[in-house]
């Protein structure tokens, strides 16, 4: 791995990074030269994640958090703040799936993702608002929202519900925070090959009947670049929202999907 400046004395927070997504855009933005905060439910992932970037010489700092208490939240902001004297960058990546069909839906499962993915991000945004403010800095709020943020899916329907809200957060806060001088924006990924897509695919059999592997093929093939996406093709877009060259960008969710949602 080998560091550029593009990030250099940039203090990350990454949910969700002890896999997947965030571990990819934690590595990211570690080669970026950002020192990063990993946090996710998983303390032993995180350690493997933190133990990858600090062999190659990046700056780590481990918080154990679930993104749905929002007094974790802000505790892990402090904590970021304290270890690297100031924090400059969110990234509310951390969520989790629901498959079944709308009609199904539980107020258990409902609940469940909702406090993850649209009031975890929320927690997110206002504990880096408050930070950003209080240094009077101009931080960067970055969000995993999903092509299903612009497109309800057939048996993701809570699931996408979720991915709207977070587009919705992201403008809303954009438009809130302008004024300091801080930017929300959020990346819109399409189907990426890790454990949550296994998960989908699973369920989806279950739930509709389709061999396990038929639906993330057939999602896959209506990829136009004809391939599934990888955590680094997302993590690539992230590093670029995190950058100042993103300043003048607010309130975005992006696709970033290998040409699968067009809008
Ligand atoms: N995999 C995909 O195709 C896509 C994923 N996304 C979004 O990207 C983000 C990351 O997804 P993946 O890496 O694929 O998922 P993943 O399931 O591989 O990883 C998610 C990580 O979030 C953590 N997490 C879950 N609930 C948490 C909580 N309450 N507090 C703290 N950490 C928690 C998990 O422990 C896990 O490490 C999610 O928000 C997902 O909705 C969006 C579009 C497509
Ligand atoms: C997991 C996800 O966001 C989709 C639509 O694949």
């Amino acid at each position: 791995m080998s560091f550029s400046e593009k990030l250099a004395g940039k203090t990350a927070i990454v949910t969700g990074a002890a896999q997947g997504i965030g571990r990819g855009i934690a590595l990211r933005l570690a080669r970026d030269g950002a020192s990063v905060v990993l946090t996710d439910l998983k303390k032993d992932k995180l350690e493997a994640v933190a133990a990858e970037i600090e062999a190659l010489g990046g700056k780590t700092l481990i918080q154990t958090a679930d993104i749905s208490q929002r007094d974790e939240v802000f505790t892990v902001v402090q904590e970021a703040g304290k270890a690297f004297g100031h924090v400059d960058i969110m990234i509310n990546n951390a969520g989790i799936a629901h498959v079944g069909a709308v009609v199904d839906a539980t107020p258990e499962d409902v609940e469940t993702i909702f406090r993850i993915n649209v009031q975890g991000t929320l927690w997110g945004i206002q504990a880096a608002a408050k930070a950003f403010k209080a240094q009077k800095s101009k931080g960067k709020i970055i969000n995993a929202c999903s092509i299903a943020g612009h497109e309800g899916y057939a048996f993701l329907g809570i699931y996408s519900a979720t991915k709207f809200a977070v587009r919705a957060l992201t403008q809303a806060a954009a438009k809130e925070l302008a004024s300091s001088g801080i930017t929300v924006n959020a990346y819109c990924p399409g189907v990426v090959g890790t454990d949550m897509w296994t998960e989908i695919d699973r369920r989806m059999a279950e739930t509709t009947g389709a061999e396990i592997g038929a639906t993330y093929k057939k999602y896959v093939e209506g990829i136009a670049l004809g391939r599934v996406e990888t955590p680094d093709d997302v993590a690539g877009f992230v590093s670029y929202l995190a950058s100042a060259d993103a300043d003048y960008m607010t309130g975005q969710s992006v696709m970033i999907d290998g040409g699968l949602v067009f809008r």
